[in-house]
């Protein structure tokens, strides 16, 4: 399963956006380090069900179908940790950097009102500024990374001049640990002019580690505490600086779900409004609390932000698409009867062989042709699967 990793200084509100997420229970406080341990659970990215369009009643195996939108599980990294000089020891040292490792993405998540300093502890809102928080991230990683190549960069150089080997191949090979792939490392190389590597200073080796990370880890940052009366001014100044800055509130969110979870409203995460059940069993408190989300954060912002953090995350920083393999392509059914049981997360630009051996090895080796179940035609194995497709793999295995 697609892993991401929700990731920030302490503080910033990654147990709030893990927890609004995955409705887990991890502790949440007003102090650094709260969650010591990487904790992993499943969160659901959405995309609109064939279902609706077919007039069918899909029977999802995984995840969930509502109001034909499907939610399709990834698994979510709480890694805590990240302080400024993490890679050199400082707060709890490298041990994030290893949770990393697994992680295809990384959710960068910022404190957008100023009101935790740069080493994570809480200071008066608006007296830290958000935009000093946003490298540091791409910083530590780089150096992690470094530190790995580093200390064998010589010996390893040696030996692709000596034995002729492919520079790409012994870096990544490398750098496997660390969940870097040859084609993360193909990508950089695309961009290197000096191939003198025993030559190559710090400098050049890093900028070469920041564009394999590039491919690597992209990095979405969420600017987080957006109900905050402080967030407004720094998420424009963030916006205006990078290209994808989220808004979210997590904590609106967790009250929003746990609201909805208890009958109280109907809401459905990233939607842009919610709608009391009965009125009568609010408090006047929870009253207050659901008007102050929905004035500050719905109104204002569109949604609380943390479901399309996690959509931004999978379909348009790593580039996936949503495709229904079905056994039969005319009831759109596996031979049980289920009908569009799976939806899975696929690259972009995958064809139906490189779908059968997602599926599995076996169904990949067996490959014979792939049918378009909505058209109920033969495609070829080397066409682009769209999002959204419907296909049924012919294996003679
Ligand atoms: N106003 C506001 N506060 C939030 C939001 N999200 C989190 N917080 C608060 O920020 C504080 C820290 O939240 P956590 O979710 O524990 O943050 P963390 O980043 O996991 O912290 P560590 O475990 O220390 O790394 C808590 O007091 C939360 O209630 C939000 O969207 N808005």
């Amino acid at each position: 399963m697609l892993q991401i990793a929700v990731t920030g200084k302490p503080n910033v509100g990654k147990s709030s956006f893990f927890n609004s997420a995955t409705l887990s229970e991890v502790e949440v406080a007003n102090y650094p380090f709260t969650t010591i341990d990487a904790n992993a659970a499943i969160a659901y990215v959405t995309s609109p069900c064939p279902c609706g369009e077919l007039e069918v009643t899909c029977n999802p195996r995984t995840g969930k179908c509502e109001e034909h939108i499907r939610y399709i599980p990834v698994e979510l990294i709480d890694v805590a940790g990240l302080v400024p000089g993490a890679h050199e020891g400082k707060g709890l040292g490298n041990q994030f950097l290893d949770d990393l490792s697994q992680a295809r993405a990384l959710i960068h998540i910022i404190d957008a009102s100023g009101s935790t300093d740069a080493e994570g502890n809480p200071c008066e809102a608006g007296s830290h500024d958000p935009l000093d928080d946003v490298n540091f991230l791409k910083g530590e990683v780089t150096m992690w990374v470094y530190s790995i190549l580093e200390r064998n960069w010589p010996r390893l150089i040696r030996k692709v001049m000596s034995e002729h080997l492919n520079f790409a191949k012994v870096i990544a090979e490398q750098l496997s640990g660390a969940g870097v792939f040859l084609d993360d490392v193909l990508e950089a190389e695309r961009s290197i002019t000096d191939t003198n590597y025993d030559k190559w200073e710090k400098d050049e080796i890093l900028d070469f580690i920041e564009k394999i990370l590039e491919h690597a880890k992209p990095i979405i940052i969420v600017a987080n505490k957006i109900d905050t009366p402080t967030a407004y001014e720094n998420i424009q100044r963030l916006q205006e600086k990078y290209d994808q800055v989220i808004p979210t509130s997590a904590e609106s969110e967790l009250a929003l779900v746990n609201a909805q979870k208890a009958g109280l409203i109907k809401y459905q995460s990233g939607d842009d409004h919610f709608t009391i059940v009965d009125e009568a069993k609010l408090s006047d408190k929870q009253k207050a609390a659901l008007m102050y989300i929905d004035e500050n954060v719905l109104k204002k912002y569109g949604s609380t932000g943390i479901q399309e953090t996690l959509n931004t995350a999978v379909y348009d920083v790593l580039n996936e698409i949503v495709v229904y393999p079905v056994e039969d392509e005319h009831k759109y059914s596996d031979q049980k009867g289920n009908i569009l049981p799976d939806a899975l997360l696929i690259p972009k630009g995958s064809n139906p062989r490189d779908l059968a051996y997602c599926i599995h090895t076996d169904i990949g080796e067996g490959f014979t042709h792939a049918i378009d179940a909505r058209r109920n035609m033969r495609i070829s194995s080397e066409q682009e699967l769209k999002q959204s497709d419907i296909i049924s793999i012919i294996s003679n295995k």
